[in-house]
């Protein structure tokens, strides 16, 4: 008999046509995982190592969609948000993770592209904290995100853990403050919060500009690890290896900042 279970991963997001961040990192990372990836797009952006050259929405309806035809068939052990564009995107997400009642759900809060262009209308960050939030087991900010959502300056390690409370206060189950962004010349240190203790994954910093999707590929990693049923913890500790040996391993591509090696972390297990 065949007792092969295969653990299956959806990410809800933005397309990025440059293959480094986006849909494209996250279905990366979930097959780099062993975990069957399948995908939503709410939008198509234009994207290389430069900067976003044009984004495009798709319908609420499309969004549906593609959400359906997956969880009506395929089924699904965890999901992962990243581009939502819209307050009617959120509103769609949201009500479909109450509808087939998923609790492995990842929120990568994802606003703004490294050169500045919007990949979340401004109106759209009160839907985030209203409706997502509280129907979600994890959210991903990086620094500047969780400025956002918590109208709150972050400067010192003090300053996230407060915000991560602040966060945590919304509903959301677990919150994780990455430290790509802080201001430290040696380490980068992510902050894990319950809503009891705070953990942290600290790993060396990498001098270089090859970042672009650091943020999705690393929110993919602990989604994927989810579905495989790690515990939060586990799962962050992993994506945290994941994600370092992707950006120390970069593959030098393109002109601007390139995107990161999602093979890295499989090659480096002799895989
Ligand atoms: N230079 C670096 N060296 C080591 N780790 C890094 C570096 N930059 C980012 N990281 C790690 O990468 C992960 C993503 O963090 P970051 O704060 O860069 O996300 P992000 O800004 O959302 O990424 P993006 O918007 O490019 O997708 C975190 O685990 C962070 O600690
Ligand atoms: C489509 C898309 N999603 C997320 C990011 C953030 O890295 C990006 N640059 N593009």
């Amino acid at each position: 008999m065949d007792t092969k279970t295969t653990f299956k991963a959806l990410t809800i997001a933005g397309s990025d046509s440059g293959g480094g961040a986006g849909i494209q990192a996250d279905l990366k990372t979930f097959q780099e995982l062993d975990v069957f990836g399948m995908s939503a797009i709410t939008a198509i952006t234009a994207q290389n190592t430069l900067g976003v050259d044009g984004v495009y929405p798709l319908s609420e309806e499309a969004v549906i969609k593609q959400i359906d035809a997956v969880s009506t068939d395929i089924g699904v052990d965890a999901i992962k948000t990243g581009m939502l564009f819209s307050s009617e995107i959120i509103e769609v997400v949201a009500s479909k993770i109450k509808q087939y009642e998923w609790k492995n759900v990842v929120i990568d809060p994802v606003m703004i592209a490294k050169g500045g262009s919007r990949l979340l209308q401004e109106e759209a960050v009160k839907a985030i904290k209203e409706q997502l939030l509280p129907v979600s087991l994890v959210i991903t900010p990086n620094i500047p995100e969780a400025e956002v959502l918590t109208d709150r300056t972050i400067r010192t390690l003090d300053d996230r853990k407060e915000a991560a409370k602040q966060l945590y206060d919304l509903g959301v189950k677990h919150v994780v403050i990455k430290g790509g962004h802080a201001d430290s010349q040696n380490e980068s240190v992510d902050l894990l919060y319950d809503g009891r203790v705070f953990d942290y994954f600290t790993r060396n910093r990498i001098d270089t500009q090859h970042t672009h999707g650091t943020g999705c590929t690393f929110a993919a990693a602990i989604t994927a690890e989810l579905a495989k049923g790690q515990s939060i913890p586990t799962a962050v500790g992993i994506a945290k290896d994941f994600i370092h040996a992707a950006i120390e391993d970069s593959l030098g591509i393109g002109n601007g900042h390139g995107p990161t090696n999602h093979w890295a972390y499989r090659r480096a297990r002799g895989r």
